[in-house]
């Protein structure tokens, strides 16, 4: 493993917990003198004692003392590093959280769940792990310092040769631990792999359960695969870490014969020959403990530099709860082009030359929202109107061009205030049972009642203490109740992508002739994506996308659009 890559491991601990770290060391520290001064107390009680039976009441007193405080050290030390490392784990978890809800949306699409969720799960568990480990690796180094200068202290040229001796066996074992490391890395890529494989095994239930042969497919090519390759991975990972673990092991009880063998060769006495090997006993297995804590140090800077590379915003404490400008009257999009970063291709679109513009889904697009207006877009598949959604709520920014709210600029210091401008119904969206108002506050009842029998769900949804009773729905009757959400949000304004796509006849021509004036009543500016020609009369205004351009119909071209959608988008 690379210094440098275990240094920002330390490096945060460092930086964000110099001085409960500092105070663990100390404890362990107490703990190490506690340890050398029982090994100092045998070996000059028991050890050096002429006859054994000179030995006291008194004395083994001590002792017990002695064994009682290395209890209650070894505890006390071991618990304040614990409860460090979980507050770490904990500050880490909760922060990476809060990165992922700020980071931008066009990223985390980038990025996918199960990439995310894998950070979630296995890398907190790793880091997690590790800080279990790490009161053995402190308390191994730390001891075995404190012992290794009371040694020195008893016979300096003995000390020396069993730190050359245990110095080799701990160089030997680290070129096996390297290995750990290479192939714990891979084990961590390969995780993302069963990630994805889990992925598409729960969100593709449906698929898999119609078509057995994918589902073969799935679960042999893709899936075995991937655990293959983790059982070999880890198996080889395992292997390395056992026998650096069996060779320092082994190692330390052939110090022992070296000892004997040069207190011999250099006069030393037998006695301290003895402590020596008591000692090198004693600090065997926080020794080995300690080397065994060490790769899951490294899964944890795995884990860690994972983390990092998922490229999340900066943590800040803080919520974007203000509205950009609150009094305002339009929004405009000026010399908007859009190009999706992971869209690689560089097939020219039809009809266009290969420029710096060739990919761009949205071309020079320009619009000016007005406040209260009820604005329709229209527009073939794929041809932006979704994309051009996304950049007016400031969900994605755009590649060039910009936003202004009346004559102050959209930029990433105020996008995430005005995003909440607007509430959106996309076709993916997702539930919350829990109702809010405006400015997070409690939702006015009496809206969310009457819109709940608007929206016709009175007979299948309840709100109690402001919570959807259910969400097993109809798609139809979902976009409805994400209509009640986003009505109870009483947000300036509304965006409603293909909402009526879903809704059957009846009430399609309800939201069409009913709803619309009745949300335009509440104050609201709406936005609606949308392939109902037989209902363009009730919008204010009426744009249409062409494989990225956007128009603005005027009246002759309006009532062609209503009487013949299709020719208009061709
Ligand atoms: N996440 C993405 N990454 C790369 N390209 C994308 C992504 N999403 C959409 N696109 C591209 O952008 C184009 C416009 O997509 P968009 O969703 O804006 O179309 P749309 O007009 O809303 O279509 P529809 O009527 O089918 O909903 C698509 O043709 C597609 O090639």
């Amino acid at each position: 493993m690379s210094s440098r890559a275990t240094a920002s491991l330390y490096h945060m601990i460092w930086a964000h917990y110099r001085l409960p770290f500092l105070k663990v060391i100390l404890l362990n520290l107490v703990n190490a003198a506690v340890s050398v001064g029982i090994i100092a107390y045998i070996n000059h009680t028991f050890i050096s004692q002429p006859v054994f039976n000179t030995l006291s009441w008194v004395s083994l007193g001590y002792f017990a003392a002695l064994v009682v405080m290395l209890l209650v050290t070894t505890f006390v030390s071991q618990y304040a590093l614990t409860r460090l490392g979980h507050k770490f784990v904990y500050e880490l978890r909760t922060k990476l959280v809060k990165q992922i809800i700020d980071t931008s949306v066009p990223q985390i699409d980038h990025l996918g769940s199960a990439r995310l969720l894998a950070s979630l799960s296995s890398d907190i568990q790793s880091i997690t792990v590790a800080f279990v480990r790490m009161p053995e690796l402190v308390q191994g180094i730390i001891l075995s310092v404190g012992v290794a200068l009371y040694l020195g202290w008893l016979s300096l040229p003995l000390l020396l040769i069993v730190m050359f001796w245990i110095a080799m066996t701990i160089w030997i074992s680290t070129i096996l631990v390297k290995h750990v490391y290479a192939h714990l890395t891979e084990l961590r890529d390969i995780n993302d792999l069963l990630y994805q494989d889990y992925e598409s095994i729960i969100e593709g239930r449906k698929e898999l359960a119609l078509n057995q042969h994918r589902a073969e497919k799935l679960y042999k090519t893709d899936f075995l695969t991937h655990a293959k390759s983790y059982e070999n991975t880890v198996v080889k990972s395992d292997t390395f870490h056992l026998s650096a673990v069996n060779w320092s092991n082994i190692m330390m009880f052939a110090a022992i014969g070296v000892v004997f063998a040069v207190s011999n060769y250099l006069d030393i006495p037998i006695a301290v020959a003895t402590t020596f090997s008591l000692t090198i006993l004693f600090v065997q297995s926080p020794l080995l403990h300690a080397v065994g804590a060490y790769p899951t140090l490294q899964t944890a800077q795995v884990a860690l530099d994972k983390i990092q590379s998922l490229a999340l915003a900066d943590y800040q404490a803080e919520f974007a709860t203000d509205v950009a400008v609150k009094d305002w009257q339009s929004i405009s999009l000026t010399d908007i082009h859009y190009r999706y970063e992971n869209n690689h291709s560089d097939t020219p679109v039809s009809g266009t030359k290969n420029t710096t513009h060739a990919n761009h889904i949205l071309k020079d697009v320009n619009l000016t929202l007005r406040r209260g207006d009820v604005v329709f877009l229209i527009g073939a598949n794929g041809s932006g109107k979704s994309t051009l959604a996304k950049i007016m709520t400031g969900l994605f920014t755009p590649t060039t061009g910009s936003v202004h709210i009346d004559k102050q600029l959209i930029d990433s210091q105020n996008n995430a205030d005005y995003r909440q401008l607007f509430s959106a119904i996309f076709s993916d969206q997702h539930l919350f049972k829990q109702l809010i108002g405006s400015h997070g506050n409690d939702p006015d009842m009496t809206l969310v009642n009457t819109w709940l029998h608007k929206l016709n769900l009175q007979d299948k949804v309840s709100v109690t203490d402001h919570r959807l009773s259910t969400d097993k729905l109809s798609q139809g009757q979902r976009k409805r109740l994400a209509m009640l959400i986003s009505v109870a949000e009483h947000k300036d304004i509304l965006l409603l992508d293909e909402w009526a796509a879903d809704q059957d006849p009846a009430f399609r021509r309800v939201f069409y002739q009913t709803l619309i004036p009745e949300l335009k009543a509440l104050g609201k500016t709406l936005f609606i994506i949308s392939h109902d020609d037989s209902y363009f009369e009730h919008a204010d205004r009426l744009l249409l996308m062409k494989e990225g351009k956007l128009i603005e119909l005027n009246a002759e071209e309006r009532q062609r659009a209503s009487a013949d959608a299709i020719s208009m988008l061709k």
